[in-house]
C-alpha cells in the first residue's frame, strides 16, 4: 500500500514540478469542482435552464454529499499532504511538493468529495444538455461533445485534486466512478413535487442519521476526528485550514438544503411565480 501511496506523491511532484505553469488553471478547476460550487453556482444556474434539471442538481448534490461523508468515516483515508510527514516514507530524501490554501482539507480522503459529488450532480445537466443536442445535430461527433466535456471536467478536477496534495489518484477513481454510478442511478429518480413534511423528514433524516452513524463508530473505540487533528498538526500555515472543511459543515448544508428547498417549493411566493409560468 505504501508504495501506492508513493506513486500518488511522485505523480503529484510531476504535476507541480513539470508543469508549475497550469498552477492557477489547477486552483480555478478544483473550485469550480467544489461541492459547495454545487449550492452556489450550478444549482442556480440549472433551475434557471429548466426547473426539473435544476431540482436534480440539488437533490443529487445534497444525498451523495451526505452518501460522501459517511464513506470518508468508514474509509479512513489518508490525505496526501499530511501523509507525506506522517508516514516517515520521505525521511530519507524529502518530497518536492507543496501546499496550497486549498490543500489543507480536514475530512478523511476517501473517496474524493469533489469527484464523486460533483460529478453526480453533474450528470443531470450533461444528461439534458445530450438530449438536447440529440435532437438538433446530425453528427455523431457533435452528439457526443456533452459526455466528453463532462468527462474531461472531471479528469482535470481529478488532477487538480492531487496537484493540490488533497488526495491520492485512487482516492480519485474511487469518487469519479462512484459519482457516475450514483448520477447515472439518481437522475431519473428525483422527486419534483413532494409535500413539505417529505422535505422536513429528509432533512432530519440526513441530521440523525450521521449523527447515529458517528456516535455508533465513536462508541466502538474509533476516533472520528483522527483528519482534523492530522490537517491542523500538518497544514503549512493555519489558516488554510478551513471551518467550512469539516465533516459536519457538509452535514449542515445538506440538511438545510433539503429543508430549505421544501420550504421555497411550498411558499406562496413560489406558487405565484409558478402560475405565471404556466
Ligand atoms: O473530498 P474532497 O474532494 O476534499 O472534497 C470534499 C470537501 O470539499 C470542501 O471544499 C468542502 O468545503 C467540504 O464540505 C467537502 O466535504
Amino acid at each position: 500500500m505504501e508504495s501506492a501511496l508513493g506513486a500518488g506523491i511522485a505523480m503529484a511532484e510531476a504535476l507541480q514540478n513539470q508543469l508549475p505553469w497550469l498552477e492557477n488553471v489547477w486552483l480555478w478547476v478544483t473550485f469550480l469542482g467544489d461541492p459547495k460550487s454545487l449550492f452556489l453556482f450550478y444549482f442556480p444556474a440549472a433551475y434557471y435552464a429548466s426547473r426539473r434539471v435544476g431540482i436534480a442538481v440539488l437533490w443529487i448534490s445534497i444525498i451523495t454529499e451526505w452518501l460522501n461523508l459517511v464513506f470518508k468515516w468508514l474509509l479512513f483515508g489518508d490525505r496526501p499532504f499530511w501523509w507525506v510527514h506522517e508516514s516517515g516514507y520521505y525521511s530519507q530524501a524529502p518530497a518536492q511538493v507543496h501546499q496550497f490554501p486549498s490543500s489543507c482539507e480536514t475530512g478523511p480522503g476517501s473517496p474524493s468529495g469533489h469527484c464523486m459529488i460533483t460529478g453526480a450532480a453533474l450528470w443531470p445537466i450533461m444528461t439534458a444538455i445530450s438530449s438536447q443536442v440529440a435532437t438538433r445535430a446530425h453528427s455523431r461527433w457533435v452528439r457526443v461533445i456533452p459526455s466528453l466535456a463532462y468527462c474531461t471536467f472531471l479528469l482535470a478536477v481529478g488532477l487538480s485534486r492531487v496537484f493540490l496534495l488533497a488526495h491520492f489518484p485512487h482516492q480519485v477513481l474511487a469518487g469519479l466512478i462512484t459519482g457516475a454510478v450514483l448520477g447515472w442511478l439518481m437522475a431519473p429518480r428525483v422527486p419534483m413535487e413532494r409535500e413539505l413534511s417529505f422535505y422536513g423528514l429528509t432533512s432530519l433524516a440526513l441530521l440523525l442519521g450521521a449523527s447515529l452513524i458517528y456516535w455508533t463508530l465513536f462508541t466502538l473505540g474509533l476516533d472520528l476526528s483522527w483528519s482534523i487533528s492530522l490537517a491542523s498538526k500538518w497544514c503549512e500555515r493555519p489558516e488554510w485550514v478551513h471551518m467550512d472543511s469539516r465533516p459536519f459543515a457538509s452535514l449542515s448544508r445538506d440538511s438545510g438544503a433539503a429543508l430549505g428547498l421544501g420550504i421555497a417549493l411550498h411558499s406562496p411566493c413560489y406558487a405565484q411565480q409558478a402560475h405565471i409560468w404556466r
